[in-house]
């Protein structure tokens, strides 16, 4: 699928509630067939976001587009749909009836057979839903949202509650659509997920973006070495002024100096003091993570 207009278009879009600026001037465009990994910390306005891509909710200035029109409009065509955390299944009907009953909205609709064993949930298909395990309804859930066969598919924390082997598959089946070209955003709190799994990592703090590239890109935004030695009583500030050191911590008889150059820092403690046990380790995406959303503000971090 070759598409020159965006999938998602976001201009400047902030929402408030009431004194709570939950998004505060997020630009953010998505190209068709991208997997675009939503990252933040609780509260980062990840879902406030979501639910505007679905139109659920209006942005309070800004504009949103979804296949350079209205998002009301392209989930009414089919062209959008999404799973979110919680919610909207019926327990009193079957796995296989749920799905039946979305597919008689949709025309044309995939069909339910497919979507079942897509969604790895085909031998629960005559159980009732209230008796369905938690996993296997984020199953159904996300059978649902294959149902319309979309060309946006919209995920927020969708394998919460999945076991390890229904996280590999749902993620197979997304990587496999993505391959055919269906853009994807999903939400998440797994870091592991947004590197595994995301073209592209969107990091939302208080309602914008503070960084966005591929997993590389990010890690490499917090990056620097963290040179970790056993050593009584540092002097430091003599360690502070080695070239490229932006911190040191001491914690009981280790130092922990972060920075640019862990050479310069490795030279310094094996030359000038009484270091030994030197490990040199580089941050990760959790790191970057943390260093990215936490407070204080980290320098160059805006996007
Ligand atoms: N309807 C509402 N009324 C008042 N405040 C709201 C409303 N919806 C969201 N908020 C606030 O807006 C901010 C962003 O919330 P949002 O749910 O978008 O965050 P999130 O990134 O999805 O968080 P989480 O990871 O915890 O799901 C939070 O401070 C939240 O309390």
């Amino acid at each position: 699928m070759i598409e020159s207009t965006a999938a998602v278009e976001l201009d400047g879009i902030t929402k408030t509630f009431g004194p709570v600026r939950a998004v505060d001037g997020l630009d953010l465009r998505i190209n068709p067939g991208e997997v675009v990994a939503f990252l933040g910390p609780n509260g980062a306005g990840k879902t406030t976001t979501i639910d505007m891509l679905l139109g659920l909710s209006h942005p309070t200035s800004g504009t949103v587009k979804v296949f350079g029109g209205d998002a009301r409009r392209a989930v009414a065509l089919g062209r959008v749909s999404a799973v979110m955390q919680t919610g909207g299944l019926l327990k009193d009907f079957t796995v296989r009836e749920t799905v039946e009953l979305t597919a008689s909205l949709f025309r044309p609709a995939r069909s339910v057979d497919e979507v079942l064993e897509r969604a790895g949930i085909a031998d629960v298909a005559d159980r009732l839903v209230g008796k369905a395990s938690g996993g296997q309804q984020q199953r159904l859930r996300f059978a649902l949202a294959l149902v319309p066969d979309p060309d946006l598919l919209i995920l927020d924390e969708p394998t919460t509650g999945m076991d390890v082997q229904g996280r590999r598959d749902f993620w197979d089946a997304i990587r496999t659509d993505a391959a055919r070209g269906r853009t994807t955003v999903f939400a998440t709190h797994y870091l592991e997920e947004a590197d595994a799994y995301a073209d592209r990592i969107v990091l939302v703090r208080r309602g914008r973006v503070v960084a966005d590239g591929t997993a590389a890109e990010i890690k490499s935004l917090a990056a620097g070495r963290t040179v970790r030695a056993t050593l009584r009583a540092p002097d430091v500030e003599a360690i502070t002024t080695v070239p490229g050191v932006d911190s040191v911590d001491v914690r009981g008889d280790s130092v922990i100096v972060h920075g640019s150059d862990s050479d310069a820092v490795a030279r310094y403690l094996l030359n000038h003091t009484d270091a030994r046990d030197l490990e040199v380790t580089s941050r990760n995406l959790e790191d970057a993570f943390m260093a990215l959303t936490g407070d204080p503000e980290p320098e160059g971090a805006h996007a």
